[in-house]
């Protein structure tokens, strides 16, 4: 889908980064940089009913959504910032859709897409389009996602379009800047990684319900004890290592527990995921090997 974001202009004040679950951006009520209308793109009509559902009446900056169904040229002629977010092999189709490489002239186009790169999307638009990679993951949906962008060069030039993308990333969770070459690894991290701690979680919770646990509670000890260990080291910046010494008793249950987990080889199992993970991501919207 294309989502494109209007009423973006030049303001002076600094945007307030990596703020976790901010439910209002930080700023002047008149702040230019803040999105004002939203129109989301999609190209079915039951998916158009869908998200009018979703969306009903305010959205989530304040301002109205608005629902396209097919209409891509005509939102992104409509927007200032353009959020791309199809499946990685339609961005050329979307993109190159007649009269949409002037639509998308001198905007700022902000694509979510896995492994696509900025110098295939550059390719396929005007080089006055500012072409920038954003890799968020589900969480967003609760404002606790992780975003991370691309620090292009020519997005290090501009402080505006700086302050725009982090007003909308952190407004859904922790936004931060790195460059492209750790994209596919960001992929497999924190794009995929919901999925893996999942597993784990999941994982936990089967094994309180062997031991006799309901399952609804083992659920809950899961995932409180997953979230409570991350933000030991996210809030009150402790190692992992040292939260996993801290609770280890010597001769206790902790360790017998770990050692039965390391017999699994789950450290190496779960860095590997993420290996194989960005090497796949690495291949996503590029042409097929012959
Ligand atoms: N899932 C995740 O956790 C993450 C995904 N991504 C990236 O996000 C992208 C989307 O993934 P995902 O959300 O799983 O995919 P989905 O298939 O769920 O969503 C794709 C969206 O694109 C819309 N769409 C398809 N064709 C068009 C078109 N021609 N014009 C306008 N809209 C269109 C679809 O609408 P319709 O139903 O009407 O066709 C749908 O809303 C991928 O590139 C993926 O790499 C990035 C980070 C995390
Ligand atoms: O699985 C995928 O390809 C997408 C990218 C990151 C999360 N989901």
């Amino acid at each position: 889908s294309l989502e494109s974001q209007t009423g973006s202009r030049p303001h002076t004040e600094k945007w307030e980064s990596h703020t976790p679950g901010t439910l209002t951006p930080v700023g002047p009520p008149d702040d230019a940089t803040v999105p004002t209308r939203f129109i989301a793109c999609v190209s079915r009509e039951q998916s158009g009913a869908n998200l009018q559902k979703t969306f009903g009446g305010l959205g989530q900056l304040g301002g109205t959504v608005e629902v396209f169904v097919s209409r891509n040229l005509e939102a992104v002629q409509q927007a200032d910032v353009v959020l791309l977010c199809c499946k990685p092999q339609l961005a050329h189709l979307i993109l190159g859709e007649s009269g949409m490489k002037e639509a998308l002239d001198g905007k700022l186009l902000i694509s979510i897409l896995a492994g696509v790169t900025i110098a295939q999307m550059t390719s396929w638009v005007l080089p006055s389009t500012k072409v920038v990679r954003a890799m968020p993951n589900t969480p967003c949906k609760i404002r606790e996602g992780m975003t991370v962008v691309s620090n292009t060069p020519k997005l290090a030039e501009s402080e505006i379009d700086q302050d725009i993308i982090l007003k909308i990333f952190s407004s859904i969770g922790r936004c931060r800047f790195l460059d492209e070459k750790h994209f596919d690894a960001c992929t497999a991290l924190s794009g995929s990684g919901p999925a893996f701690a999942c597993i784990f979680l999941e994982a936990m919770a089967d094994g309180g319900v062997m031991m006799g646990l309901p399952r609804a509670e083992a659920l809950e000890l899961a995932a409180q004890t997953l979230q409570g260990a991350a933000r030991m080291v996210l809030q009150a910046g402790a190692h992992p290592a040292q939260i996993k010494d801290a609770v280890t008793t010597p001769g206790g249950c902790t360790i017998a527990g770990l050692l039965a987990l390391e017999d699994g080889r789950v450290r190496s199992t779960i860095a590997r995921g993420i290996q194989i993970a960005t090497e796949r991501a690495s291949e996503l919207g590029q042409p097929a090997k012959k």
